[in-house]
């Protein structure tokens, strides 16, 4: 099957490429623009995109390009910083400008071309984004101007005789109309393929590769009850049978009842080879009198592993640990596949042990939940599984603020029983992505029965999300809010007051830590 390589050059909208594409029928891999060019080759891609960047191609460090991979005759689509990076490496001028152009522009197209082909608008001009400083003054020798706006002379340009196209705007982001369309017409009319990925030939071809990679060996699983990692697992059942064992790790920082409930509908919806594993301790005591979330993260991250390398050495034999991944836990947790900034370690990630005794297998690290969703459709799982909200690995250790202690954890569970049931009841469970309650290192007074009350804050977040990348405050009905508060404040001991999260994703995340 076809499947186009895009360079990450650390663009926020990289992520949005790759499933531009993979919607258009086209399987798509996100790989770091570090890669070196025989491993680039390795991956037998059918075309390559290089993704815009932060950085500007006129800097002395800024991430460059191998320019000997443009002759190896793969079409390629250079975007914002890799339009400018095709520029300055094959003898174009790239010029910096003072002002960057944020946002609409009127794209005119000055040289017809298949790239452009099908473009809808008014009087020749159609609306583009753009998000750039630098820009292309002349292009290299062998290259044509194609397009042009207001301000930019070179908007962009191709040498069609080796497959080589470049444009300034995103095609990628919603705001240009028709994006979709350029990138379809890169894929099909320029660089041939054919559409044939589907989330189902994901699934059949997700599983060959497993049984190729993992042959006879045994795999252990990090199973939570998790969309995420019960996709994994149901997969890795296909593949390999009883030779997959699952564990679930109760870390003392799950929600309440959640172990009962998790190994109930795990065993009894799948024939899984399934383990529970009791690590509160393990988990709890070097938590003590730790604040710092990203220290936190790392404590929890490396426990996990401590867990799974003791089952495995327990199986004996074991060599692989199979965790569900996804591109949003990779991204947000180290610089992997371009110069992005860490935002925070995700546990399965950035929260990993420098040395490990076990390889990974990853088979969903390329997607976004929703795309996982859809994975988890066609395998048939229920939809209390599908549906149900994501809950973070580290659990409630992100969520009481400040220092874990069993008595705040304890609180912390009773004010999240009250925000799960209350959105269950009103249905607004399902209209939302991810709703919780926070414990704030915080107290304040309050007056209850006619005394004073001097007690903990707890914080409502709900959110509404495609894919994690980006959130927003949901605007729930103030009578559930309402029923929520009153609820925590007369139900939970220690608890005197409740606010609600107004911030959306980004400037602020999901998760408070
Ligand atoms: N309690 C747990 N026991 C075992 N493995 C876990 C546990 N919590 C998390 N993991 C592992 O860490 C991975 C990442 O956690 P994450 O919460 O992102 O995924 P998930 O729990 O599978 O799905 P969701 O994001 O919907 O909660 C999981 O896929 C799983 O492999
Ligand atoms: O398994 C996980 N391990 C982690 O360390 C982790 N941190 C955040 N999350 C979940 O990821 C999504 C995005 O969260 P943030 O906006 O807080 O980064 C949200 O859905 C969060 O709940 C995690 N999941
Ligand atoms: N979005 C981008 O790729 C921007 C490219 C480059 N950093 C510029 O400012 O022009
Ligand atoms: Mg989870």
């Amino acid at each position: 099957m076809d499947k186009v390589v895009i360079l990450d050059y650390g663009s926020q909208y990289t992520q949005l490429i790759a499933r531009r594409v993979r919607e258009a029928g086209v399987y798509s891999e996100i790989h770091p623009c570090t890669i070196p060019a025989a491993e680039l080759k390795a991956l037998k891609p059918a075309a390559l995109i290089l993704s815009g960047g932060p950085a500007s191609v006129l800097a002395p460090e800024s991430p460059g390009l191998d320019a000997s991979i443009l002759d190896w005759g793969l079409p390629v689509l250079g975007i914002c910083y890799g339009m400018q990076l095709l520029a300055h490496y094959l003898g174009g001028k790239v010029h910096a400008a003072k002002d960057r152009e944020y946002g609409r522009a009127d794209l005119e197209v000055v040289s017809p071309c298949s790239l452009f082909e099908g473009l809808s608008g008014t009087a020749g001009k159609h609306k583009v984004w753009m998000s750039h400083g630098d820009h292309v003054d002349t292009p290299p020798q062998g290259f044509e101007i194609l397009a042009r706006t207001g301000s930019l002379k070179v908007a962009a340009m191709a040498d069609a005789s080796r497959r080589l196209y470049a444009i300034q705007f995103h095609p990628e982001v919603a705001h240009t109309d028709d994006g979709d369309l350029v990138l379809r017409n890169f894929l099909f009319k320029i660089a041939g393929l054919k559409p044939g990925w589907s989330m189902a030939s994901f699934v059949e071809s997700t599983i060959k590769d497993l049984r190729d990679t993992l042959g006879d060996d045994h795999v252990v699983c990090g199973l939570s009850g998790g969309i995420d990692s019960t996709v994994v697992a149901v997969l890795l059942h296909k593949a390999i049978g009883k030779r997959l064992h699952c564990i679930f790790v109760d870390n003392g920082l799950l929600r309440i009842n959640e172990r009962e409930e998790v190994i109930d509908f795990l065993t009894e919806s799948f024939d899984l080879n399934l383990k529970y594993v009791e690590a509160q301790e393990l988990f709890l005591s070097p938590l003590e009198g730790v604040t710092d979330p990203e220290r936190k993260r790392k404590i929890i991250g490396h426990n996990f592993i401590e867990v799974f390398d003791a089952e495995a050495h327990k199986l004996q034999g074991v060599k692989w640990l199979a965790q569900g991944t996804l591109y949003p836990d990779v991204i947000e947790s180290i610089s992997f596949k371009g110069p992005s900034a860490v935002i925070k370690s995700h546990h399965n990630v950035g929260g990993l042990p420098e040395k490990m005794n076990l390889k990974l297998v990853e088979p969903l690290r390329e997607l976004f939940k929703d795309e996982v969703r859809k994975v988890a459709y066609e395998l048939g799982l229920p939809d209390n599984i599908i549906w149900r909200h994501p809950f973070p690995g580290p659990g409630l250790a992100i969520r009481v603020i400040g220092e874990i202690t069993r008595e705040r954890l304890e609180i912390l569970r009773q004010a999240d029983k009250i925000v799960q049931h209350e959105l269950q009841a009103s249905g607004w469970y399902r209209k939302v992505w991810q709703g919780f309650a926070v414990l704030l290192p915080l107290k304040t007074v309050g007056v209850m029965g006619d005394e004073r009350s001097y007690e903990s804050v707890i914080a409502l977040r709900i959110v509404d999300s495609l894919d994690a990348m980006t959130a927003d405050w949901t605007r729930v009905p103030s009578e559930i809010l309402a029923r929520m508060s009153n609820r925590i404040i007369n139900e939970v001991k220690g608890v005197n007051r409740v606010v609600l999260d107004i911030s959306s994703k980004p400037p602020s995340t999901i998760e408070w830590e």
